[in-house]
């Protein structure tokens, strides 16, 4: 390392939205340096676990460092590759202060993105330097110049800055390289490593300043920690399971700190965790690595999002020592008499889509208590919309909704807006007048009846028929605000067996009984763990 001069080293990351052909970018680059070998069919080689390769994602960012030799000088390029997905922009803002310069990746047939343009604002305030690059040039529907366009109009970017380029093929790539060495300006100093005797891996930041003993320094002004957007439960299928799966997440928060863990417990499924995720891409992906990587297995209960209370009961405020509390836990949300208000967190969304489907989208947006911020045309077919929305809006189906009404051309991204006041209230789910305490949940008083009425129905379908009928309601304080009702019966186990083998029906009896092991009595009602289940994770289930 010792061989390269400051003026001969570049620091870059590729950044662009989700799709639009970082990896591959980066794979080219690998290749055309030497660093890998070119015939060996190399696809999304920096993208390493098997959660990325499965979904064809970048989640963790990666590092490689390149010798590229140009007009008989040998430069060290040191290249991160980022994630797209906004879930994962905290590993994009603090990739980008390691460099000074950025390879903006833009898909040549979809033109910028919602992901495009939070990424180059992240670029732009960290005052790297911008080099666009237009990718998949060699696609039937590419139109690079329409794209170019779009650049210099959205970011004021010279249309003679941007580069078009075919990653999959390798067409135009090594201009790329060109444009590193003279469009990025060097940078002082090395990477190394540091092998430090910590016994918890929350001791140190990413981004703390290190100095020698008795030498202090002015430190750099590091990152802020990564914010949880969503709060879910989970619990071990299997209670035996409790040490093995705690030792999985203790792991696993090692490799990815951003997740928050609180211990908690339900009376249905025992003792388990209340987990802080960034989105919920982020939380499925944990999961997903808890379960491929820990061969752990797990139940994961609807996400919620960080509400606030202003505690107006001097006598809650002494017990909290703060005025403000935020809750993380419905059963923890407290009453309307002892509070001033209630908050609830906000995002800035951004929306590009293809001008015929903003009708549709306005309507989704609306119905989703947004409000509209801005809307301006990026060339004439296609519009971007800002909007400032309630998070618990688009946690769990926003997403999912604007691609099915925009038949996939929409794209989204958002960040963090603080919090608005909110008319938020607790609804209770009743069986035959006991409350669950499982079922919970913080609502905004427009959506609760339609909110409760689908609790109601999933339980119904959920609860096995008892000897008595059962009113399932969901009510706010006294009021009940939907209801639906279980019909009496009992199954009588031993009806299939007329005749005599008592050995049979011994046995069947005994696997009731073993049954009635995982059931939990609510009054005089018997739930099985099963339906508790159901009814909690039904709403991520796709
Ligand atoms: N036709 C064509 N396809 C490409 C090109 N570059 C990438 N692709 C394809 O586009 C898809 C996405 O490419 P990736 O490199 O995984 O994209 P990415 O931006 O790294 O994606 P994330 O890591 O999920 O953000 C893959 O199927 C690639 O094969 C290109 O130049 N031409």
């Amino acid at each position: 390392m010792s061989r390269f001069p400051v003026e001969n080293i570049r620091n870059f990351s590729i950044i662009a939205h989700v799709d639009h052909g970082k990896s591959t970018l980066a794979d080219r680059l690998l290749e055309l340096t030497g660093t890998i070998d070119k015939t060996k069919n190399n696809k999304q080689v920096l993208d390493k676990l098997q959660v990325e390769r499965e979904r064809g994602i970048t989640v963790k960012a990666q590092t490689a460092s390149l010798f590229y030799n140009c007009e008989g000088k040998q430069y060290l390029l040191n290249l991160i590759d980022t994630p797209g997905h906004v879930d994962f922009s905290y590993e994009v803002s603090r990739s980008l202060s390691a460099c000074q310069g950025v390879l903006l990746v833009v898909d040549a047939n979809e033109g910028i993105q919602a992901q495009t343009v939070a990424n180059f604002f992240l670029a732009f305030e960290a005052q790297l330097s911008v080099i666009p690059v237009i990718n998949k040039i060699d696609l039937k529907n590419a139109d690079p110049e329409r794209v170019v366009k779009q650049i210099e109009k959205v970011f004021d970017i010279p249309s003679d800055e941007c580069i078009k380029i075919s990653a999959k093929l390798g067409t135009n790539v090594e201009s790329v390289l060109q444009a590193v060495i003279e469009r990025i300006p060097p940078y002082a100093g090395q990477v190394g490593y540091l092998i430090a005797g910590m016994k918890d891996v929350t001791e140190a930041q990413i981004g703390d300043t290190l100095y020698l003993h008795k030498q202090p320094v002015e430190p750099l002004p590091g990152f802020k920690s990564a914010k949880p957007m969503v709060f879910a439960g989970m619990y071990p299928v299997d209670q035996s399971e409790y040490n093995n799966l705690k030792s999985a997440i203790d792991k696993l928060t090692l490799n990815d700190s951003s997740v928050t863990v609180h211990r908690d417990s339900s009376l249905a499924l025992g003792a388990g965790w209340r987990l802080g995720f960034l989105g919920l891409l982020h939380m499925e992906v944990f999961n997903q690595r808890l379960e491929q990587e820990y061969n752990a297995s797990v139940i994961l209960t609807t996400p919620t999002v960080p509400y606030k209370a202003v505690l107006s009961s001097a006598k809650l405020i002494k017990e909290y020592r703060e005025k403000e509390i935020t809750i993380i836990n419905p059963a923890q949300f407290p009453d309307k008499s002892k509070v001033t208000e209630y908050l609830e967190p906000v995002v800035l969304g951004t929306i590009i889509t293809p001008v015929e489907f903003t009708g549709k989208i306005m309507m989704l947006c609306q119905a989703r208590r947004a409000v509209q911020k801005n809307m301006v045309f990026i060339d004439q077919n296609r519009v971007m919309l800002k909007y400032l929305l309630p998070l618990n809006e688009i946690v769990v189906d926003f997403y999912d909704s604007l691609k099915s009404l925009s038949s996939g051309y929409a794209s989204f991204d958002y960040e963090d807006a603080g919090y608005q006041t909110a008319e938020l209230v607790k609804m209770d789910i009743l069986l035959n007048g006991n409350i669950v305490e499982e079922l919970v949940t913080i609502v905004h008083k427009d959506k609760a009846q339609t909110v409760g009425k689908a609790i109601c129905e999933r339980l119904k379908d959920s609860l096995p028929r008892q000897l008595f009928e059962i009113a399932i309601q969901a009510a706010i304080g006294s009021k009940i605000i939907a209801r639906e009702t279980v019909k009496a019966y009992r199954k009588n186990v031993l009806a299939k067996c007329y005749g005599g083998d008592i050995t049979r029906k011994m046995k069947l009896l005994k696997r009731q009984a073993e049954g009635k092991k995982k059931l939990r009595k609510i009054g005089n009602i018997e739930v099985p763990k099963d339906a508790f289940i159901k009814v909690l994770k039904t709403q991520t289930d796709k």
